[in-house]
């Protein structure tokens, strides 16, 4: 029977707190120009007359304080580390806008920087780049009850977006692990995918517009709350994604769906990558449009998750899980027909075990135990992070492999992520960084994936880390005009040199 096997487990949090220096062990972390080859380009450096000019800019929002300045040179993930030695804390567009002109005239880099979340090397410095943070640009400018439009400042963090939309009958149309954390900014500027994505699609189809200032100080107000809005380009996209490096975006304008009035979650455990698959395809078959998020793990990251975390697997032991959410508006027919699928699945082998949680405390539960696989790993070593797209069929294939190549040089290789999107997190943790197993890990799994016609960024960017492979994703006609639009709206380069775009020769 499908009723017995059902267990539900404690509330996990969905927060990503802090950095993950959480373990005593950790290592220091290198300065990113020592562990990569990369020449700093001819800036100016920030002098005491620039420091002065600042200070009349954003008064008393000058930091220069060296621990203030440590959890803004180094990444989230620490792997690494800038030496800015200028933090700048702006409230307003224009004061953004003044530290532009200024920094453009003075030839001074700059690395806009959110919630530091990110995974790519996007958010730090690479060396002395004055670093510009959107921390007080925190305020929310109006809410539209008759759309959901949202309309705020770009360094809101993302969860209390979702509780300010929330209390009003509305979902952000986004949701990551690093939520606690993060700022919409930031998401934008990744065009962050997330839990949502299967759902709600690419911010690139809910954002209705945002305001960024140009490497020049130039306010480009483009913060309309139209759905449509047919006239020529739509320069909004040129930003989303561009990570810093064409403008700083200071609003955002956001379409919230509203709220889906019933939440279920499923968590299952499955014999093996086909029946997971088949898992996927069932599901969207019978579940239809109320299926709202279809993700998984391996065996791994649930091991991962229970010793680094303390979470413990609300189902039997299984080769891999999957997490089956599903959104729709009538609570009890749609549990009832999650329920009923099921039974079907379990009945059929697909799955061998399965725990079902209709209220929010045990759903924030399960979900914890997918979205915490990233800080769980964090805790296991320095880790090599690949976020890939690929045909849903071949995107466990390169897991294996690996294992099987790196031998017990990986201390895990581990994969999990957005089944429903094709996007596979593949993380591979080693007891400390090393060159040689990052020189066995690329450039392979870049050509393997190129092979397969998928992309070397699903969702996370290319930062710094990914600057020189976009070539297997991307063709040179297009890393061209990625170039041309750069020098266009940036000539001097000031703005997050040092990423997305691949180094000159
Ligand atoms: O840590 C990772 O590799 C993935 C992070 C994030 O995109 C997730 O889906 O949990
Ligand atoms: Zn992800």
């Amino acid at each position: 029977m499908w009723g017995s096997p059902w267990r539900v487990v404690g509330t996990g949090s969905l927060v990503r707190r802090g950095s993950s220096s959480t373990s005593s062990r950790a290592p220091e972390v290198v300065l990113t120009h020592e562990r990569y080859p990369v020449q700093r380009l001819p800036f100016s450096v920030v002098s005491e007359e620039d420091r002065a000019a600042f200070e009349r800019m954003v008064p008393g929002r000058v930091i220069m304080d060296p621990e203030e300045l440590e959890a803004s040179n180094v990444d989230w993930l620490r792997s690494m580390r800038g030496c800015s030695k200028v933090l700048l804390r702006p409230r307003t567009s224009e004061e953004v806008s003044h530290i532009l002109r200024y920094c453009h005239e003075r030839n001074l880099a700059v690395n806009t920087q959110g919630g530091n979340t990110g995974m790519v090397g996007g958010s730090v410095p690479v060396f002395d780049e004055i670093i510009l943070s959107t921390a007080l640009m925190n305020q929310v400018i109006s809410f539209h009850d008759m759309s959901g439009t949202l309309v705020c400042q770009a360094g809101c963090v993302l969860e209390e977006l979702s509780r300010h939309v929330e209390e009003r009958g509305f979902v952000m149309p986004l949701d990551l692990g690093a939520k606690g954390t993060c700022h919409i900014g930031g998401n934008l500027a990744t065009n962050a995918g997330g839990l949502r994505f299967l759902r709600y699609g690419s911010l690139r189809g809910t954002v209705l517009g945002l305001e960024a200032v140009l490497a020049d100080g130039t306010v480009l107000n483009c913060l309309m709350s139209l759905r449509k809005d047919n006239t020529g380009y739509d320069l909004k996209q040129l930003f989303i994604g561009s990570e810093g490096t064409l403008g700083v975006i200071t609003a955002v304008s956001i379409l919230c769906p509203p709220k889906p009035r019933a939440v279920n979650v499923a968590f299952l455990g499955c014999p093996g990558f086909a029946e997971v698959l088949q898992t996927f395809h069932t599901c969207r078959g019978m579940l239809g449009e109320i299926l709202s998020a279809f993700e998984f793990m391996d065996a791994t990251c649930m091991q991962l998750v229970g010793r680094h975390l303390h979470l413990a697997s609300p189902v039997q032991e299984s080769p891999f899980y999957v997490l089956v959410e599903t959104s729709g508006s009538r609570a009890e027919h749609d549990a009832e027909k999650l329920s009923g699928f099921l039974e079907q699945l379990l009945g059929s082998g697909l799955v061998t075990d399965g725990t079902l949680a209709t209220d929010q405390r045990k759903i924030k539960a399960l979900w914890a135990l997918r979205e915490r696989i990233t800080e769980a790993l964090s805790r296991d070593g320095y880790v090599y992070k690949y976020d890939i797209s690929l045909p849903v069929e071949r995107l466990y294939d390169l897991v294996p492999d690996l294992r099987a190549r790196l031998g017990p040089r990986a201390k895990h290789v581990v994969g999990y992520g957005h089944l429903g999107d094709g996007n596979l997190h593949l993380n591979v943790t080693a007891e400390a960084f090393s060159a040689a197993l990052l020189g066995e890990l690329e450039p392979y799994v870049y050509e393997w994936t190129a092979g397969q016609r998928g992309s070397v960024s699903a969702e996370h960017g290319v930062g710094f880390k990914k600057r020189d492979v976009l070539g297997y994703s991307k063709p040179p006609e297009a890393l061209h005009l990625m170039r041309q639009l750069k020098t266009l709206l940036d000539p001097k380069g000031i703005l997050n040199p040092y990423k997305t775009l691949p180094a000159q020769a």
